[in-house]
């Protein structure tokens, strides 16, 4: 088969694979939604622009679960005060905060020692007397969530046994990722309490809910507020909107949240929180927060500067598995992700891994993001040690923990072009002090050699080679 077309069926049967996968998350996200939102469900097989929008809750979800740490930046906060004229606070600790006991004992027991560059100037704000309304935006993993959970505990008054803060994420799985935040934060503090309103939680009619803390997806929190009456909005002190960027990616969300923001009181503290700031974002944040403060950290840029990159020639895929094996065997990999470009390949591979004893992960076009979720939990909790993935599966997905990345097949785009932004994404570490990372290309035609050779012009770094044959050169690039 030529080259040409070798890329091009691949690119065709991953295309095929994204778009099973994504009809079939798709599809229970949307009878799930139906069933929660009142939603229409479209079967129609027909990948559409909504379907590639949903993806983004399910990677900011599957981010999330893999990482375990803050993401290190060296970037400044930037801050846009409604009132310049006011002192701008800042705190080093989380002392200075003067938060309730319980809380604190909370924050320390997550094992924070100080607040993120975010924390520093949004938690004096959101904890100000009177409250002040407050949109920030800083790429996930910066301490947005743990800042407005902080900040929600603090506004609540215990004694009082109504909803006093509602926070709203764009699904079910985020608004469980967060509610399980909040019970972590709170572990202290049991007169609080918290309530999912979220489908699937049916609660009698007449039901007047006693929790303080209310979290869920706009269209049931929607219902909760109007139709059912289980909450009395007049009585929301904090009204906290998360992951704005992926709420109005999705159809309805927008609207719903703008039903909510209306029934609350004015003096409620509006607080939104955003991964990405593009104008639509913008123009909902306005809508939603009034007067806002504003603060913004840039995201940090991936280098490739603390990367060694190889690559090794090979002819054949079972030749790029021999020299895995080599690779292995010659020095100790903590963990290791491994890129294929089809699905087929990445099940065949992983099936050959494990054979040779691997504790081997497969995350898959074809799981629903639930079993992708479980795949990356027990990865990030080194349960597995190698992690086989397509592209499709991983795109969006941080893997800055994994010190090794292996290209088992390089990162071409539709056009059969290198795509160096994924290039960079899966092997890049971020800020001046990342870790020291290893990237194994594998090359196994001239095709794939001369995509190797383009990204090494585009990123202006040279990629050594590698003889996987030779034990005592593969032993050297571990030093
Ligand atoms: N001050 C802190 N010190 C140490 N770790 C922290 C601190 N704040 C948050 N973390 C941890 O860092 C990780 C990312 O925090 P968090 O989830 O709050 O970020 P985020 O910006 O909300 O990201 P995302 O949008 O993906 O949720 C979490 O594992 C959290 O427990």
């Amino acid at each position: 088969m030529a080259t040409d077309s070798w890329a091009q069926a691949v690119d065709e049967q991953e295309a095929a694979a994204e778009s099973i996968g994504n009809l079939q998350i798709n599809e229970k996200d949307d009878k799930l939604n139906a069933a929660a939102n009142g939603a229409k469900t479209e079967g129609d097989g027909v990948k559409t622009e909504d379907e590639d929008k949903d993806d983004k809750a399910a990677q900011s979800l599957l981010n999330k679960l893999i990482r375990s740490n803050l993401v290190n930046t060296t970037n400044q906060v930037e801050v846009l005060q409604r009132d310049p004229s006011s002192p701008l606070y800042s705190v080093k600790s989380f002392e200075e905060l003067r938060l309730k006991p319980q809380l604190l004992q909370g924050v320390y027991a997550l094992g924070f020692n100080r607040p993120s560059k975010i924390q520093e100037t949004a938690l004096p704000m959101m904890l100000a007397e009177p409250p002040q309304n407050l949109i920030a935006q800083s790429q996930s993993g910066t301490g947005k969530t743990a800042a407005f959970v902080l900040a929600m505990l603090s506004h609540v008054d215990p004694e009082n046994k109504w909803p006093q803060c509602l926070c709203v994420s764009p699904t079910y799985e985020l608004a469980l990722q967060t509610g399980k935040v909040i019970e972590q934060m709170g572990k202290f503090y049991p007169e609080v309490q918290l309530v999912y309103a979220i489908r699937g939680n049916k609660l009698e009619r007449g039901t007047k809910l006693q929790e303080q803390i209310v979290i869920g997806t706009p269209g049931t929190v929607l219902d909760w507020c109007q139709k059912l009456k289980f909450i009395e909005p007049r009585k929301i002190k904090v009204f906290v909107l998360d992951e704005a960027d992926v709420m109005i990616a999705t159809q309805g969300h927008q609207d719903q949240s703008i039903r909510i923001q209306r029934m609350l009181p004015k003096t409620c503290q509006m607080l939104l929180f955003s991964a990405t700031f593009e104008d639509t974002v913008w123009n909902f944040a306005k809508r939603i927060v009034p007067d806002p403060n504003i603060i913004k950290l840039k995201r940090e840029e991936e280098t490739l500067d603390t990367i060694k990159q190889y690559f090794v020639i090979c002819n054949s895929k079972e030749e790029k598995f021999q020299a895995l094996c080599n690779i292995y065997g010659a020095i100790t990999i903590a963990q290791a992700m491994i890129f294929c470009h089809t699905r087929k390949t990445a099940g065949w591979l992983a099936g050959e891994l494990s054979r040779e004893g691997h504790q081997v992960a497969l995350l898959s076009g074809e799981m629903q993001v639930e079993q992708r979720a479980a795949v990356i939990e027990r990865f990030r909790d080194g349960k597995e040690k190698v992690l086989v993935t397509t592209n499709v599966c991983a795109r969006g997905i941080d893997v800055e923990q994994v010190s090794v990345v292996i290209n088992f097949d390089l990162p071409v785009d539709r056009d059969g072009n290198p795509d160096n932004e994924t290039y960079l994404h899966r092997i890049g570490r971020t800020g001046r002090f990342g870790k020291r990372g290893l990237a194994i290309n594998m090359v196994d035609s001239r095709f794939s050699m001369n995509i190797l050779n383009r990204i090494q012009e585009h990123f202006n770094k040279k990629i050594e080679k590698l003889d996987t044959d030779d034990l005592d050169e593969i032993e050297k690039i571990a030093n």
